[in-house]
């Protein structure tokens, strides 16, 4: 090839330097912009140079659009990026938060706060790689994920997309990194990005910096801590990511004592870039632009100098990008934004689509179809949920263990409005946004796993609600599995103070148990309230969190085909009065503390 851009085997600093010598300021500024696909056609992508695509919570192509729909819409865009000046692609952006979750058909993982049950760091990186082939098999390149927020207060209504509220656990389940992007070299330099080949995905370590931290979990709020505080617990997983080669970073919506995060430039680039070492890109979350000025949106041109001058390289516009584009320029040619800014912006964006082999395989690669929701998939999610549930109570005694239940009981009822309900076995991000109920995807429901479980001659009795005939009647059942939880959500919209269980879980539960020896299984995306007769009059109580599609993984732990191993990643308040309450700070009093977790041998 005669420019060397396009000579795959030049070094990757070369090819981006000489493909930035040849860009004009219009396809400089196409680059750091990100456009939803409700926008985009292939003109659009065309004629403004756009660098990057995505879809927000719930935008398909089409509702149950297949993996392969998926494929010809990305490959579509791509196709029209490919015929501009430069043919630079775009790099498609999705929320794969617990497997290619938008995707009708995708395997559907635990969410995090699940997976950082488990306190296994390989399982988090075979989830990761197994992603990445459904997300590949879509034609996205690029994963919103890991989310590596700490949850400090589950109030906060993304306390599930937390790995836990203690940075250690975080760190060890930030090898989700590896497995979306592969493992790089023991030499691979610190901050540098890297992805290994075209199974891989570019991960985004998200969001920078101290999201988790907001005063009462208030969603996009203010992270009061002192400097050493936000660098010793939300900081700290950063490294882990950058030492993995995370290619880029989103920034948070939240602010820092005060200080938006989106506009803080010592903690984009002093912090981030400077003395971290980062070498990827910052991507910003979406509108966030527009939330940096009161009233939103208001002064848009002004958010766009402080943020970019701040250290963010792609703005997730994700509409309005003529207006972005306008502005940008504007502000380049008054030298408001310096030029070395967007350089050093475009040659970040342009060093992970190198990395990213997208200059050499910029389509789908069709053969990974069949990875999407294979059986090898849905078994690391089953493995995934077995080792994300936590057994906090069993038996009202300790010489009487009440699990593992026995499949082969006579008669059996499974009640509760989380029984049968795969949308909120799921939880938010899945299909939709904020999530829906019913049967949204393929995959198995806890009475769906139950039923497969038990024996032949074990008749198991369904109801929504406990009827009054059911409780009321002498029919011997042998016990009853009662599940309820959270209904989906998703943000800012579940942001809660109360933190009581909802369509009167508590209640449904304590009538059950009163009549019928009990195990209760809690769906919910953090520790919530459990009233006194819930935890006195049941046998037995499981946390499930948001388990996703692969259900067998509870029959398994529950009729003993293994045993429980789950340990609390966050820990189990009281009452909400106590919070914030982590383990790390004095006159602790949980109901169970981080790190319980019983199993059916020890009891
Ligand atoms: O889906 C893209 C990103 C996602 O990656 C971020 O983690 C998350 O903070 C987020 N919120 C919105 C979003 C917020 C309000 C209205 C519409 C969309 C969009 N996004």
């Amino acid at each position: 090839e005669s420019c060397v851009y396009k000579n795959r085997d030049a070094p990757v600093e070369a090819r981006v330097r000489d493909l930035l010598s040849r860009m004009t300021l219009p396809e400089k500024i196409g680059q750091m912009t990100q456009i939803e696909r409700v926008v985009t056609t292939h003109a659009v992508i065309t004629d403004f140079f756009i660098g990057s695509v995505l879809n927000g919570g719930g935008s398909w192509p089409f509702e149950d659009a297949k993996t392969s729909d998926w494929a010809d819409m990305i490959d579509g865009y791509q196709n029209a990026a490919l015929v501009t000046r430069l043919g630079i692609p775009i790099i498609y952006g999705i929320d794969a938060v617990h497997g290619n979750n938008n995707v009708y058909g995708a395997t559907i993982f635990p969410h995090n706060i699940g997976l950082g049950a488990t306190r296994d760091t390989d399982l988090i990186r075979r989830i990761g790689a197994a992603t990445a082939l459904e997300v590949r098999a879509s034609g996205a390149h690029w994963a919103f994920a890991p989310c590596v927020a700490a949850l400090r207060d589950p109030r906060w209504g993304r306390s599930y997309e937390s790995y836990s509220e203690d940075t250690n656990i975080i760190c060890e389940m930030s090898s989700l990194v590896s497995g979306l992007q592969g493992e790089p070299p023991k030499e691979h330099p610190n901050g540098y990005p890297f992805l290994a080949g075209r199974n891989n995905v570019v991960a985004c370590a998200k969001h920078f910096v101290g999201d988790g931290g907001t005063d009462k979990g208030v969603n996009e709020g203010n992270t009061i801590v002192s400097y050493e505080e936000l660098e010793k617990i939300h900081v700290t997983p950063y490294l882990n990511c950058l030492a993995q080669g995370v290619s880029t970073v989103m920034a948070s919506y939240s602010s820092w004592n005060g200080s938006k995060l989106h506009s803080d430039y010592f903690l984009l680039t002093e912090l981030l870039k400077q003395k971290l070492g980062f070498k990827g890109f910052i991507i910003s979350d979406w509108e966030a632009l527009e939330r940096l000025s009161e009233p939103f949106g208001s002064n848009y041109r002004n958010c766009v100098k402080i943020s970019v001058n701040a250290g963010v390289d792609m703005v997730m516009v994700p509409f309005k990008y003529e207006q972005f584009i306008k502005d940008l320029t504007d502000l380049v040619e008054t030298g408001e934004v310096p030029m070395s800014r967007i350089d050093d912006a475009v040659e970040r964006i342009l060093r992970v689509k190198f990395v990213a082999g997208l200059f050499e395989h910029p389509l789908t690669d069709r053969s990974l179809l069949s990875t999407v929701g294979c059986k090898k998939h849905r078994e690391l999610g089953r493995e995934a949920v077995r080792k994300s549930l936590v057994l906090l109570k069993n038996g009202k005694n300790s010489e009487k263990l009440f699990l593992p239940l026995d499949r082969n009981a006579k008669r059996i009822l499974v009640t509760g409005t989380h029984a049968d309900d795969l949308g909120y076995q799921c939880g938010g991000w899945t299909k939709a946004w904020f999530g829906l109920s019913g049967r949204i995807t393929i995959g198995t429901t806890l009475l769906d796993a139950i039923k497969a479980a038990v024996g032949d001659n074990t008749e198991v009795v369904y109801e929504k609600t406990p009827s009054e005939e059911t409780l009321a009647s002498e029919q011997g059942f042998s016990y009853a599995i009662v599940a309820v939880g959270e209904t989906p959500y998703a943000e800012t919209m579940g942001d809660n103070l109360e933190l009581k269980i909802p369509l009167n879980g508590n209640d449904i539960v304590t009538a059950v148990a009163e009549k019928i020896p009990t195990l209760a299984i809690l769906f919910s995306g953090r520790p919530m309230v459990l009233e006194p007769p819930v935890l006195e009059k049941t046998e037995a109580l499981v946390a499930a969190w948001l388990p996703g599609s692969e259900g067998q993984g509870m029959a398994d732990v529950i009729f003993g085909d293994y045993d429980f191993e789950g340990k609390l990643p966050v820990s189990w308040f009281k009452s909400v009065d106590q919070l914030p309450l982590t383990a790390d700070v004095n006159s602790y009093d949980p109901l169970f503390p981080l790190g319980f977790g019983l199993n059916c041998k020890t009891g």
